[in-house]
């Protein structure tokens, strides 16, 4: 089939070159023109594993290509998606205008029937503004549908998520719409839920508040265990073989970061508030998602009584590992917290120091070129990001690279006992605090 993408950001690029590789012909549309420079030149603007060498294969093998051409777009389409940014506005709700924008500037250029599917994540009743909107602006009687199709993938495993979901979600008005779209994912063999267009676009928004809400649950356990002397993971562990609740999104950390959750869980806070029905469990799990990186910085003000002048190595920028992604990083808040208390930080992320270096925060720090040399002389080490290649640093070498052995694990990542048989002081999440043995 031919699909257009509109927008060609860490959804948009990895959802077009996925469905070229099935044997679509894609056109990947996208309004930054830096963006689709680099694109053209065979360069990949974002680090998601596995995605250069698909996107690669299915230009050489020309079912994908890139335009900054709306019109382009719009001809080749008989399905054309819409996977531009849903911000965040200062009170919750979700800024509208790219969506709103997008949906103009196809109506203009709309001559024949085309399906105009939603991808973005976006408010219950945005589809029925965006047929609005077409209709409005485009040619009089020009035909068209438009569709909900939420994305589920995570960054750092887009590419594996993006072509065995778990699902298909597909909110449509009619028989023609929804039969293209079936025709659009066949050769993914998923399962797909057909719904109509309000439902789809609620699911999106309900499943992120649920995952954020389990990892708040997980954290709220953590504070418990730390107080009571369990371990956060075995407690996880034991609650998570029970197939009902499950162990994925039960991990205690800094808490939930990234482009999706802080901002969706915020959107259908105001989205329930609009229609009249508060929803204020999702508060909590915000505040508890605060109170988080709060008690972690508290640990280490703690246990280092006096941050300003405190040279402290902190390993990992990236919202999650497998990504460059930076956008609202609990991270990078760390490294923001330690710095206004005027630590002296070096920072290292395998991947998202570039990303990183582009954001206000960069100037006050410095960047190593490994972990060992953000950890030289250093203080204290804190993770922030649990990137595998951290859990392999040798402890030895480490202890000896530091001034002094303090660890603050953010993610749970090392072990503690060897941390303290290396002579480390060691405080995880939800796991208390480990003395050195040696
Ligand atoms: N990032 C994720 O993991 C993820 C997963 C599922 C859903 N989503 C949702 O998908 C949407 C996009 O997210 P993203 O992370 O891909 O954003 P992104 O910022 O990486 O990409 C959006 C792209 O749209 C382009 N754009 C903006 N206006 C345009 C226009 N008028 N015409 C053409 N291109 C335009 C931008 O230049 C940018 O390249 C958001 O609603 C997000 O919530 C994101
Ligand atoms: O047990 C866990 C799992 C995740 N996280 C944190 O939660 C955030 C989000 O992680 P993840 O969900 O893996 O990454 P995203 O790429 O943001 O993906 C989420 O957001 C996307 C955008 O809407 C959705 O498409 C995905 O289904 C949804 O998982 C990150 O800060 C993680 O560190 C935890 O703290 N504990």
């Amino acid at each position: 089939m031919k699909l257009t993408i509109i927008g060609s950001g860490y959804v948009g690029l990895t959802t077009g070159a996925c469905f070229a590789e099935v044997g679509h012909h894609v056109v990947c549309v996208d309004n930054d023109p830096r963006k689709v420079e680099t694109l053209l030149a065979g360069q990949i603007p974002i680090y998601e594993p596995g995605l250069e060498s698909l996107v690669k294969k299915n230009v050489a093998a020309k079912r994908l290509r890139f335009t900054t051409s709306t019109e382009e777009g719009v001809d080749h389409g008989e399905v054309l998606f819409i996977a531009v940014p849903t911000p965040p506005q200062a009170d919750g709700s979700v800024d509208l205008s790219f969506i709103e924008k997008v949906a103009r500037e196809i109506s203009q250029f709309l001559d024949s029937y085309r399906v105009i599917v939603d991808k973005s994540t976006v408010p219950v009743k945005t589809g029925e503004r965006v047929a609005q909107t077409i209709r409005r602006y485009a040619k009089p009687g020009v035909e068209f549908d438009v569709v909900s199709n939420p994305e589920f993938l995570r960054e750092g495993s887009a590419v594996a998520d993006l072509m065995k979901p778990d699902r298909i979600v597909i909110g449509g008005n009619t028989d023609r719409a929804i039969a293209l779209m079936q025709k659009v994912y066949e050769p993914f063999a998923a399962p797909v839920l057909v719904t109509d267009i309000n439902s789809a676009e609620l699911i999106k928004h309900a499943a992120n508040s649920f995952l954020a809400l389990k990892i708040s649950y997980a954290n709220a356990l953590s504070e418990i265990c730390e107080a009571s002397g369990a371990d956060v993971i075995k407690v996880a562990e034991g609650i998570g073989a029970d197939k009902r609740i499950g162990r994925e999104f039960l991990n205690a950390g800094l808490g939930y970061g990234g482009s999706c959750f802080p901002k969706d869980i915020a959107a259908f806070i105001a989205i329930a508030d609009q229609m009249g029905t508060p929803f204020t469990l999702l508060k909590e799990v915000q505040r508890i998602n605060q109170r988080q990186i709060d008690r972690f910085i508290d640990g280490i003000r703690e246990a280092l009584w006096v941050l300003k002048d405190k040279k402290l190595a902190v390993w990992g920028l990236a919202f999650k590992p497998n990504t460059d992604d930076v956008r609202s990083s609990v991270a990078i808040s760390v490294v923001e917290k330690l710095v206004s208390e005027g630590a002296d930080v070096t920072v290292y992320d395998p991947k998202a120091m570039d990303k990183a270096k582009e954001l206000a925060f960069a100037s006050k720090v410095k960047f190593a070129t490994s972990p060992l040399e953000a950890a030289a002389g250093a203080e204290a080490l804190i993770i922030a990001t649990e990137w595998p290649e951290f859990a392999s640093v040798d402890l030895s070498e480490l202890r000896t690279t530091m001034r002094a052995p303090m660890i603050f694990d953010g993610r749970n990542l090392i072990d503690p006992v060897a941390a303290a048989d290396f002579g480390f002081q060691y405080r995880g999440i939800g796991r208390g605090v480990v003395e050195t043995r040696a």
